[in-house]
């Protein structure tokens, strides 16, 4: 088999920090399965992608990862302890950057503290909003309100809030699908260093293979619901990745493989 078209079984690949075993979930009382038997490990530092069909199970997926919803069966372990609701070393970012309006961009960046530890904790995190904000090319910009944020900068706000905890988790829910094509290549690729500069581990949902390929160490492949793992596909490419990359023959034939068990998925 070449080194492109490899699969691997993601179960031998060392330090895990996220495992999950035989995850179901049923709705309606049980009439709708939207996920069926989803196994998969998430190493430490690594970067995963879950791509599938409209409705495959996706964002059920995230959210019982997050602690949000509980699985109807099987486990979800996180740093070797069972996720059982939402947890401070989770973070999680959507498609819409929800800031609050009338709070400006630090205050939004500090609400989760907020919320957990009170004002007085927020305001003594206030050094670090300033630092994240420059992590991600928005320094200057802490007491903007969001009405004065363009589409991205609002989405780079979002990761700071995300970031601001200190999570060793990032599960994302297609954070960057309503931005336009150019700056939403500019953020995967932000996205990319902030994962490497703190070795944190991330798990998004995309329906991209493009997208999937550049970012991922591994893409899991999910079938038409129930959502089952069709296949986990290991991308050797080295990092950073680069936009250049997209020529490779080696990405071709990742996408190309992808693709055909998207297909194949279909129908299952
Ligand atoms: N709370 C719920 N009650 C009943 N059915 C639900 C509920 N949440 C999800 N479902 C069903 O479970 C299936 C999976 O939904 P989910 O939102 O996880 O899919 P998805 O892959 O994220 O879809 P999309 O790509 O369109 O966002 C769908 O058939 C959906 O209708």
């Amino acid at each position: 088999m070449s080194a492109v078209a490899k699969l691997v079984s993601v179960g031998d690949t060392p330090r895990p920090v996220y495992e999950l075993t035989g995850v179901s979930r049923f709705f309606n009382d049980g009439k709708v399965v939207a996920l069926d038997g989803v196994s998969l490990t998430l190493p430490k530092g690594e970067f995963h992608s879950v791509i599938g069909s409209s409705g495959c199970g996706k964002t059920t997926l995230l959210k019982i990862m997050a602690g949000l919803m509980p699985p109807s069966r099987g486990s979800v372990m996180l740093g070797g302890t069972p996720v059982l609701g939402p947890r401070d070393d989770i973070g999680m970012m959507f498609q819409h950057a929800t800031l609050f309006p009338w709070r400006t961009t630090a205050e939004n960046i500090l609400l989760p503290i907020e919320v957990r530890h009170g004002r007085k904790a927020a305001r003594a995190e206030r050094g670090r909003a300033e630092r994240l904000l420059q992590l991600v090319g928005l320094g200057g910009f802490e007491d903007a309100f969001p009405s004065e944020l363009s589409g991205g900068m609002a989405q780079r706000a979002a990761i700071c809030r995300m970031l601001i905890s200190d999570p060793q988790v990032l599960l994302l829910d297609e954070p960057f699908s309503a931005l336009d094509e150019i700056t939403r290549d500019f953020m995967n690729l932000e996205l990319q260093r902030v994962c490497m500069e703190r070795e944190a581990s991330a798990f998004l949902i995309t329906h991209s293979i493009s997208e999937a390929v550049i970012l991922s160490d591994v893409v899991h492949v999910m079938s038409s619901r129930p959502g089952r793992v069709v296949q986990s596909v290991r991308i050797d490419l080295p990092r950073p990745r680069t936009l250049e990359m997209t020529s490779l023959p080696e990405f071709g034939a990742y996408a190309t493989t992808i693709r055909n068990l998207l297909d194949k998925g279909a129908f299952l």
